[in-house]
């Protein structure tokens, strides 16, 4: 009831049925895709640099609030063909580059109170996004990005990597191809030890933007990397939908006794110190309309070791990729290494021989970023449509505010909107490269290596 009421509520939720369906959308081919980025923080840098070195990508704008950061990822272009022009030193520098008509594609690398309204800003003056992770922090905010997205026919794309990680992309080739029967249940998380980085003030995030988020806000903040490749594998948005949620927070152990000491030796910390910060583990159940089930963990201050989990467990067969290396196990025995290798040779997705060795080489979270950014230039130059399109983005972004009522209301059930409003019943598949993959080039240091990819 209670998410019923804020769906009612919105601004945004104008028409019942949908303006334009953008599952499987193909925009314009464009031979050359010429970008924007916002945003030059830890994140950003490494984005222009495996951007730069891809065919057909031109960098024609470098956007930050802070001039040093626009520098050096400048620097980082030094000796190659892009010149971009820099933007910095207001809060709204970025809308001048936006408001340019030279520009394609505007990648956004910001804290998450500026994704939506950066993203929508961009998309109204006619240029398709890709932004981090996640793309709304509000139900309304989703679903401005859908109706922005549905009128003006551009591409809204949020950056999950982790659907590109080597295990995720070949259990999703092994789910397409029956290897796991029907998927039961599926589960995910972001179990990732940022306590340290969140309390510096030095070089942590800029303003403790992040700091903030974990003290005002109690849910699951960060679901995407989990859920995105778990999503892909049930075939969520075309096919079967997210029903309905229930979110539960254990109480914070550590994040405001940390705030506590800090401000006995440094005032800067006195603000934290009696903020009640976000319950420590964040346990999300969620029903997908099939009847499927699916559980999200968030946990960024407990002392333990990085996991996303991503469990898939099939009326066939089961897959766990944490604590890696990543297992599948049939008939309830695990499969021997040898067993693991010929399944690899038999379901890795075209996309992964295409790039993926040359992806390891470049970097960026062991790959998978360079795969992203790849696949993201190879459809825009092919016309392809997107592997995850604003729906995905809406509805994977939106299980933070909605754990976020559901912990509020002592875990009650929140209905779990459906952006794709029914689509969902007809949408396709999309194939994410595992069928097929284009021939856009990169430029990789040496010649050679592009050579032995092949590429
Ligand atoms: N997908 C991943 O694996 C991954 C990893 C790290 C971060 N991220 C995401 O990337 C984003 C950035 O994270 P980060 O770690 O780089 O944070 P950060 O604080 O290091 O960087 C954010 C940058 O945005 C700039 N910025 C803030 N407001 C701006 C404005 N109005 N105009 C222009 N620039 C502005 C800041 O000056 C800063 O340089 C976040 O959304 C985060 O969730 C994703």
């Amino acid at each position: 009831a209670n998410s019923e009421t804020i769906i009612k509520d919105s601004n945004y939720l104008k028409s019942s049925s949908s303006l334009f369906n953008m599952s499987g959308f193909r925009a314009p081919k464009l031979e050359e895709v010429r970008i924007g980025f916002i945003g030059l923080g830890m994140r950003g840098p490494g984005a222009v640099q495996r951007m730069s070195m891809i065919e057909g990508v031109t960098i024609k704008g470098l956007c930050d609030l802070r001039e040093k950061s626009v520098m050096n990822s400048k620097e980082i272009l030094k000796g190659t063909k892009h010149k971009p022009d820099l933007y910095f030193g207001s809060t709204y520098a970025w809308k001048e580059m936006v408001d340019r008509d030279d520009i394609d594609l505007i990648y956004i690398l910001t804290p998450w109170d500026w994704h939506t309204p950066m993203a929508v800003y961009a998309m109204e003056a006619g240029k398709h996004v890709a932004v981090e992770v996640p793309a709304a922090k509000t139900i309304d905010e989703a679903w401005e990005l859908v109706e922005t997205s549905e009128r003006t026919k551009k591409h809204c794309m949020m950056m999950e990597n982790c659907c590109y990680d080597f295990f995720e992309l070949l259990t999703l080739n092994m789910a397409r191809q029956n290897y796991f029967g029907d998927i039961i249940h599926g589960e995910g998380a972001y179990i990732h030890n940022l306590l340290d980085l969140n309390f510096n003030k030095t070089s942590g995030y800029e303003s403790m933007w992040r700091l903030e988020e974990n003290a005002s806000r109690n849910g699951n903040l960060y679901p995407t990397h989990g859920l995105g490749p778990i999503c892909q594998i049930m075939n969520i948005n075309r096919g079967d939908q997210l029903d309905y949620l229930s979110s539960l927070s254990s109480a914070d152990f550590n994040m405001q006794k940390l705030a506590r000491e800090k401000a006995i030796h440094d005032p800067f910390y006195a603000e934290y110190a009696n903020r009640s910060f976000r319950g420590n583990m964040n346990t999300t159940m969620i029903k997908t309309k099939k009847g499927r089930s699916i559980m999200i963990q968030h946990d960024v201050s407990s002392d333990r070791p990085y996991s996303r989990i991503h469990m898939v467990s099939g009326t066939k067969a089961f897959a766990q990729k944490w604590p890696t290396p990543g297992k599948v196990a049939v008939n309830d025995k695990w499969l021997s290494t040898s067993e693991m290798n010929d399944l690899e040779k038999k379901y890795t997705p075209e996309l992964v021989k295409k790039v993926g060795e040359l992806a390891k080489k470049i970097g960026g979270h062991g790959g998978m970023d360079f795969i992203m950014d790849w696949r993201l230039i190879d459809c825009l130059r092919n016309g392809l449509p997107l592997d995850q399109d604003v729906y995905d983005a809406a509805l994977w972004s939106s299980i933070s505010p909605l754990s976020e009522q559901s912990v509020a209301n002592r875990s009650n059930s929140i209905d779990i909107p459906d952006f794709t409003r029914g689509h969902w019943k007809t949408n396709s598949p999309v194939d994410i490269g595992l069928q097929g993959a284009g021939n856009t080039s990169v430029n990789y240091k040496t010649k050679t290596i592009n050579k032995q990819m092949g590429l």
